[in-house]
């Protein structure tokens, strides 16, 4: 038997990469008002560490990985509420009070957007209720100043939670203030610190309505709307190449032009020693160009118990130790990076120097730390 529900509400919670997404949903999980809510999660790369890093991973969050909900897996973003739906519909779950999607730090929320309310069938069983777009105190003026994407996502939030205040002067915060109220006139700026933040509530919005935005989000909706009656009408040519109006690749690692993501596995314990160097190198020599790098990383000194690494651009969190591995027959180091203007191998070059991987025509550790910038083929 079909049972037929109201539309469900769906939110969106957007942001650039490594501005607190994960952080502020995994306090929002905690909220019992959160149960019967389906979380889809997405993150770029072959390696994925937000489904480690989600605390209630599990029932109720569903991953799309290897690729960016706004280009290479929209489809699969598609299929995924289809899905929920038909199993809602026929009893197989409970029906869904919510639906939460986290985008990736890259994504262009407005195709995103576009699939919840333009799908022609998807619109009959969802309605978008909530756009919550996080900002980074520390990062946030510049990000916006380079990447168009994060403007997007500011511009059609209806609620935007500031975090990392506390890191940033009171200057840097009341210029990156005014520069939300110019983008987005009407959205409440919503402290990142205070509990109710990681309410429930923080969600419902009610349905979005364009309309109270800047003149941009129409269009930019609009344009999407367009793009998606091109493509369904075999013109395949929009989204190709990430051009000044903020088009995408269809390429997961290749978001702009000069954009990557890669990751890094290796299965020995690594000494603290040889981690800190490595990530100091990287965050010293190549800062600006080290968009996010997160790990999992089992150290020698407590290999059963991992250790979390968060860089956002020039910033490093302090590391934090779980308490177990959240797969024991996992013990992999695994790390993401994304960069823009600095070569996978180079970094691949460092990591295996650092880790003591033998290479011929490669310093180790020790002439490395001496002189990092005196090893042939690892200069930039
Ligand atoms: N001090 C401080 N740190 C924060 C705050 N919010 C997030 N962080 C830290 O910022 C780092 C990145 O946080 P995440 O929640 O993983 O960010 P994200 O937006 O999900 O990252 P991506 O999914 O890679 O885009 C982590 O080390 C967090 O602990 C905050 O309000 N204050």
């Amino acid at each position: 038997m079909i049972t037929r529900f109201d539309p469900v509400p769906v939110s969106i919670l957007t942001g650039f990469l490594g501005a607190g997404k994960t952080t502020l949903l995994n306090r929002l999980l905690k909220d019992p008002d959160l149960t019967d809510t389906a979380v889809i999660i997405n993150e770029f790369g072959d390696v994925s560490l937000d489904h480690l890093l989600v605390e209630s991973s599990g029932d109720g969050v569903i991953e799309l990985a290897d690729g960016c909900l706004c280009c290479t897996v929209r489809g699969e973003l598609v299929d995924t509420l289809a899905d929920l739906m038909d199993r809602m519909q026929t009893g197989k779950i409970r029906p869904l009070k919510r639906v939460v999607i986290e985008t990736t730090g890259l994504a262009d929320p407005a195709p995103v957007m576009q699939s919840v309310m333009g799908h022609p069938t998807l619109q009959q069983s969802y309605r978008l209720d909530g756009m919550v777009t996080v900002v980074d105190a520390v990062n946030g003026l510049s990000t916006l100043d380079h990447h168009v994407e994060a403007v997007k996502q500011v511009a059609v939030a209806d609620r935007l939670v500031l975090t990392k205040a506390t890191l940033a002067s009171p200057e840097t915060v009341a210029a990156l203030k005014a520069r939300l109220a110019d983008l987005n006139p009407r959205a409440p700026v919503i402290d990142g610190d205070l509990e109710e933040t990681g309410r429930a509530a923080l969600f419902a919005c009610g349905l979005y309505d364009p309309a109270t935005k800047i003149a941009d989000v129409g269009r930019w909706l609009q344009d999407e709307a367009q793009n998606d009656h091109d493509h369904d009408h075999g013109h395949h040519d929009h989204h190709h190449g990430h051009d000044h109006h903020g088009h995408h690749h269809h390429d997961a690692n290749r978001h702009g032009d000069d954009i990557r993501s890669f990751s890094i596995v290796h299965d020995r314990p690594i000494s603290a020693m040889a981690l800190d160097m490595f990530v100091d190198l990287i965050r010293s020599a190549h800062g600006e160009k080290l968009l996010r790098m997160k790990a999992i990383v089992c150290t020698a000194e407590r290999p059963d118990r991992p250790l979390v690494l968060h860089g956002v651009q020039q910033i490093f969190h302090p590391p934090e130790r779980l308490a177990a591995w959240p797969d024991p027959d996992d013990r992999r180091t695994r790390m993401v990076l994304i960069t823009k203007g600095l070569e996978e191998s180079f970094v691949r070059d460092l990591f295996d120097a650092f880790t003591g991987k033998p290479a011929i025509d490669r310093p180790d550790r020790q002439a490395l730390s001496d002189n990092p910038l005196a090893v042939p083929g690892l200069r930039m």
